[in-house]
């Protein structure tokens, strides 16, 4: 297996642009597609999760152009719901933000649909959207695990009707609810089982609906009410923002260096929760400076902290890494939903963290670490977590290597990331 040693940092400075964000381009570019009239979408993230969105909406009889290098994309929307004769597979890799809304879309469209993904996809549940939508009507079935993709789905029009849906494992269901309630022929409203986790993305859904002309209310994050007579329209143009998922492994390694990155493309403006990822490096010492669209963060002695990171569970993992730079135990809590995402990320993180030298202790739901005295050089094993790659390149900032087993499963949200980190580090 290919593997890439990272030799240790000397000083960490200078300014990163990051990527478009995973979240934003795959909701605007299936809104784009359900939209009457034309959007131009710019600053698209590159990446394997939104290679199969356009993919999928290919085979879905979606109309777009692609500028070379892929990060404007010109989509011509339907005006409504897919409609497609003959029955379409689409395999969806691992992407989430692909898989869960292109469910609810087609379980409501004119199509006869079979969604399928890598291996680990098939252990990521989809059972609480997949039943809230049976529940009212629709036709999703379940080819191998119940519960579980691959799955087909024979869409047909359903009348506007209330739904509930368990919101404690993934908000990607609600997110998926919400995007295609404009396809329900009538009234939608939706109602939360269980603790709603990783809310912010709601409001990144809500955000990206807005744009595209359809208003929502949102009692509370216990229910939402989308009235009808709301159709998708075009806003024209549709940016999409920077990563603020991305942008955690750049300000981290400020964090820990003690120099200053700033990175551009999401800041104070951002709709995404992640930018809050820095309000955790200003807890544990580090010096945080917001604009509009950048944040910069200058680096000062770390110490550990306790928090709930329920709302930021991917930049939660960076605090996982910097972590080993802190003085004291971390506690990283409540986020019992890293253990159904591209790995059981709590179990990984705590084997690959014992590997440096940490001291761990994986709960159910969170993982303390304690920082060894001295960080060994490891080779971090990544289970196909882009994630997992990209914050265990932070423990070169140590005076100890690290080799990151298969650095390509980075292309999952982020395909030029080592490329990018090393035009900080001096
Ligand atoms: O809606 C989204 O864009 C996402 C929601 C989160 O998932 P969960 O809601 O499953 O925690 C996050 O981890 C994922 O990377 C992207
Ligand atoms: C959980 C993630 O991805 P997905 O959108 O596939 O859920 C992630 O990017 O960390």
């Amino acid at each position: 297996m290919e593997s890439l040693t990272l030799s240790p940092v000397g000083r960490i400075d200078g300014d990163v642009t990051v990527p478009g964000s995973k979240s934003l381009s795959n909701r605007a570019l299936l809104l784009a597609a359900l939209a009457e009239g034309t959007t131009t979408l710019t600053n698209l993230l590159d990446s394997e999760d939104i290679r199969h969105m356009l993919t999928a909406l290919t085979s879905l009889g979606v109309a777009y152009e692609l500028s070379e290098d892929k990060t404007t994309c010109i989509v011509k929307g339907l005006g409504g719901a897919f409609n497609v004769s003959e029955p379409v597979e689409l395999f969806l890799g691992n992407a989430g933000t692909a898989m869960r809304p292109l469910c609810a879309a087609l379980a409501l469209s004119n199509v006869d649909a079979t969604l399928t993904g890598e291996p680990r996809m098939e252990e990521r549940p989809i059972g609480d959207l997949a039943d809230a939508l049976n529940a009212v009507g629709a036709d999703i079935r379940y080819l191998k695990n119940s519960g579980y993709p691959p799955v087909n789905i024979k869409g047909k029009t359903l009348a506007g009707t209330a739904l509930s849906v368990d919101g404690s494992v993934s908000s990607q269901f609600l997110t998926a609810l919400l995007m295609s309630a404009p396809l329900f022929d009538g009234d939608v409203t939706i109602t939360i089982s269980g603790e709603l986790v990783s809310k912010p993305y709601i409001d990144i859904t809500l955000n990206v609906m807005a744009r595209f002309g359809v208003t929502v209310e949102n009692q509370d994050y216990q229910r939402f009410v989308v009235k009808s007579g709301q159709h998708y329209r075009s806003p024209g143009h549709y940016m999409v923002e920077g990563d603020a998922s991305s942008a955690s492994y750049f300000l981290a390694a400020a964090a820990i260096k003690g120099g200053t990155v700033k990175v551009h493309g999401c800041g104070s403006n951002s709709v995404q929760g992640d930018v809050k990822f820095a309000e955790a490096l200003e807890k544990m010492g580090a010096k945080v400076t917001w604009y509009p669209d950048a944040i910069e963060v200058t680096g000062a002695p770390l110490h550990a902290i306790d928090e709930d990171f329920n709302a930021i569970p991917d930049a939660a993992m960076t605090i996982g890494t910097a972590a080993l730079f802190a003085k004291g135990t971390t506690h990283i809590r409540n986020v019992y939903n890293w253990r159904v995402k591209e790995t059981d990320r709590l179990h990984a993180m705590a084997t690959e963290l014992r590997k440096v030298g940490a001291s761990v202790e994986e709960g159910e739901d969170f993982i303390s670490i304690t920082p060894p005295s001295q960080l060994n050089h490891a080779a971090i094993d990544t289970y196909n977590d882009h994630r997992i790659a990209m914050c265990f390149s932070l423990v070169c900032l140590s005076d100890t290597a690290v080799t990151i087993n298969d650095p390509g499963c980075t292309a999952k949200t982020f395909p030029d990331y080592f490329q990018r980190f090393s035009t900080i580090c001096r």
